[in-house]
């Protein structure tokens, strides 16, 4: 185990029974043997396209479902046996709103606060700092069904910090939101961050994960595939790309190790709208699995 490890999955394993057209038993396989250590203080992405397994890992990680097979550790302690300490370590920002849209933003604050057994008095405060934390504080009597799509997320991201978490989860946390507002978050998510707070996320945006995250574990049907910073990841695949259109005017592309190399096959090529730039993670999943992580 690393020293500064706060998390570790050792050989996790999620099967689903369940019965196929025939009527007969089937089992998926949706997360196989993965083993991983998240250190103190990064923002750890799970990369995948939908249905690779990354919702079923963060919902075993946060003890919403248990693993079929292997461990998982909070440094000494284990799920299976400390689940109730856990449960005060860890945040969970789930990928579905799921405040109860007839009460205002402070009641359903105050909900969750009473849920981690929080004193009326402790809850006031903290509610105060949070909704002051994303400018939200004007809006404590409002119903949460007169919030924009992008406040309710930044309210759901600190409604799951109200008990000082050490780890918070998000499951996609800007999945379905517009590009400034997906910024916002990212914002708000480095600003957690730099207050102490070790996040882990799931997403299947090149980008988010490029941007916000200092690892990244590139999932694909449930399997580990890479894990690495994104830069790391990108220098081992080579960091140069060419892309084209090809006959059927489909992009495609190729790395390079150097830039001479990818300037010599660019001008080489006869094909249209020729590019070059450096390569990214979706150039690096495509390589590892031979798909696109959004296709
Ligand atoms: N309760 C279940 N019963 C059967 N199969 C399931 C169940 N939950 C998930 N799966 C399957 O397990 C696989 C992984 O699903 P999961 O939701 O973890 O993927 P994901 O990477 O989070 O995708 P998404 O971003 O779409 O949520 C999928 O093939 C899914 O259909």
């Amino acid at each position: 185990m690393e020293e500064d490890s706060v998390l570790r999955l050792e050989g996790v394993k999620k099967l689903f029974s369940y019965k196929n057209a025939q009527g007969g038993k089937a089992a998926k396989v949706a997360v196989d043997d993965i083993s991983l250590e998240i250190k103190d203080g990064e923002i750890f992405g799970l990369l995948g396209p939908n249905g690779a397994g990354k919702t079923t890992i963060i919902r075993m990680l946060t003890m919403l479902a248990k693993p079929s097979a292997g461990n998982i550790y909070y440094g000494q302690l284990n799920i299976r046996d400390d689940s109730q300490k856990i449960k005060e370590l860890i945040g969970v920002v789930p990928q579905h709103i799921n405040f109860d849209q007839d009460l205002t933003v402070g009641e359903n604050m105050h909900l969750h606060g009473r849920l981690h057994h929080m004193p009326e008095k402790e809850r006031v405060k903290c509610i105060g700092e949070m909704l002051e934390f994303v400018e939200l504080s004007g809006r404590i009597n409002d119903s949460v069904r007169a919030l924009s799509g992008g406040m309710k997320r930044r309210l759901l991201i600190v409604r799951a910090l109200m008990h000082k978490p050490s780890i918070l989860f998000l499951d996609e946390p800007t999945v379905a939101l517009d590009p400034q507002v997906r910024r916002r978050i990212w914002d708000l998510i480095r600003k957690m961050h730099r207050s102490g707070v070790t996040v882990v996320l799931t997403t299947h945006y090149i980008e988010e994960a490029e941007n916000l995250c200092d690892r990244v574990a590139i999932i694909n049907s449930g399997k580990l595939i890479a894990l690495d910073t994104p830069k790391a990841l990108q220098e081992k695949i080579g960091s140069y790309a060419v892309e084209w259109d090809n006959e059927k005017a489909e992009r495609e592309f190729k790395i390079f190790r150097s830039k001479e190399a990818a300037k010599d096959f660019a001008d080489g090529l006869v094909q249209q709208n020729v590019l070059r730039r450096r390569s990214n993670l979706e150039d690096v999943f495509v390589e590892l699995t031979g798909r696109k992580v959004n296709g």
